[in-house]
């Protein structure tokens, strides 16, 4: 099968996300391919004897002589899906050396039939940009068309994700707050929706503190993983606004009307210990074995026929996906109204003048 520009794409993207060192060897190999299907031949002077590492690298893409760019292209894609078939669970990226983050805001990989949306903006405890809410759904899409059985979203660093950048409400647009507010309204609910209609198991693994919209979607999840270092916290009142991903709906059907309302209207925040009590978390493991014992289940759980557990998963959703809608249009409603508030608009200052915090 040729390797798409795409595939070729989403090699790199997990070559960047590789816990382990493959070692030198196979990074010549995929440094050399890498030049060939970017660049063509390599017809750089040979460096010196005493250059010795630039001088390997010389060495392994002069070696593939006029190999075409899409054959090296197609080497690089097998040789990164047959290391990734071989080695661990997807690792949580790794921010690079001098502090650059690989692969971007928003990491996707898949492998092993789980495709992995990773938050990745740990400098910034994984706040969602306006460009992240696009990916995701574009990341949604195309995983609910590949042959993936579950999907996951985690975080990469200490947070699992810190929820809406509160910078995307700085950018006023020519038609001014009101056109923000009835732009960002329409997007919310086209994000949301995507979860909502989402064909395929969820699975968010919560790798750390989770705050605002990381939190309340986590109700249109099937299962919610979390480290017991992860909090669950929704402060929506002291920042002017009110609850969306449909949370106004699925938190008092799961934890009941008043434990709902001192989470979504009084901001308390929960520890995971507490989430699992109150159903929004499905198990609690410690920090230190999260990620062995959670790939080690998921892994498992796409052993069983794909066709049963996406009826089961169907004949459960189809009955509230209706309803669901209607809630997520009223939330975004009452939000595009918050967003035009005084009150937001202060709690949006607050934070940016660093006086604010949770
Ligand atoms: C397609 C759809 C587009 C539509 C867009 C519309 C948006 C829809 C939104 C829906 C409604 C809102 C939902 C929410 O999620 S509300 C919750 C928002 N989040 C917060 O209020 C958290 C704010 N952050 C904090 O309080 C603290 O940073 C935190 C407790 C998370 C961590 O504190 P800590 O002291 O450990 O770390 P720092 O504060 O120093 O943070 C490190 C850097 O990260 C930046 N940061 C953290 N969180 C955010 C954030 N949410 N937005 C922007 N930036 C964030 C922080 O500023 C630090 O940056 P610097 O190092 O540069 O100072």
């Amino acid at each position: 099968m040729r390797a798409s520009q795409k595939d070729f794409e989403s090699a790199l993207r997990q070559v960047k996300l590789w816990k382990k060192d493959p070692g030198n060897e196979v990074k010549l190999k995929l440094y050399a391919l890498y030049k060939q299907a970017t660049e063509g031949p390599c017809n750089l002077p040979k460096p010196g004897m005493m250059d010795l590492v630039n001088k390997a690298k010389w060495d392994a893409w002069s070696a593939l002589g006029s190999l075409p760019k899409e054959t090296a292209r197609e080497n690089y894609v097998d040789l990164v899906s047959s290391l990734s078939a071989a080695s661990e669970p997807p690792s949580p990226a790794k921010p690079a050396a001098d502090g650059e983050q690989a692969g971007g805001d928003l990491v996707v990989t898949s492998e092993n039939h789980i495709t992995t949306i990773t938050f990745n903006r740990p400098a910034k405890k994984n706040a969602i940009t306006t460009q992240m809410y696009r990916d995701i759904m574009l990341a949604l899409q195309a995983a609910s068309k590949d042959d993936s059985v579950l999907t996951v979203l985690t975080g990469n660093g200490d947070y699992y994700c810190s929820g809406n950048d509160l910078t995307n409400f700085t950018d006023i647009p020519p038609g001014g707050p009101e056109e923000k507010a009835r732009t960002n309204a329409v997007l919310l609910r086209e994000f949301v929706d995507y979860f909502i209609d989402f064909p395929k198991p969820l699975v968010a693994v919560v790798n750390g503190p989770a705050v605002g919209i990381s939190v309340t979607i986590l109700g249109l999840f099937d299962l919610v993983y979390a480290s017991d270092r992860a909090t669950f916290h929704t402060p929506f009142s002291p920042l002017g606004l009110s609850p969306e991903g449909c949370s106004s709906y699925t938190f008092p059907k799961m934890m009941g009307p008043s434990k709902a309302a001192e989470m979504l209207i009084f901001g308390r925040k929960l520890t995971a210990q507490e989430a699992c009590a109150q159903g929004l978390v499905t198990e609690v493991f410690p920090d230190s074995t999260l990620q062995k014992e959670v790939w080690t289940r998921l892994r498992a759980y796409t052993k069983l026929p794909p066709n049963a557990v996406r009826t089961s998963r169907e004949v459960m959703r189809s009955k509230g996906r209706e309803r669901l809608h209607a809630v997520n249009a009223e939330e975004c409603e009452a939000l595009r109204q918050r967003w035009l508030s005084e009150e937001c608009a202060s709690a949006v200052l607050r934070f940016m003048s660093r006086k604010a915090k949770l």
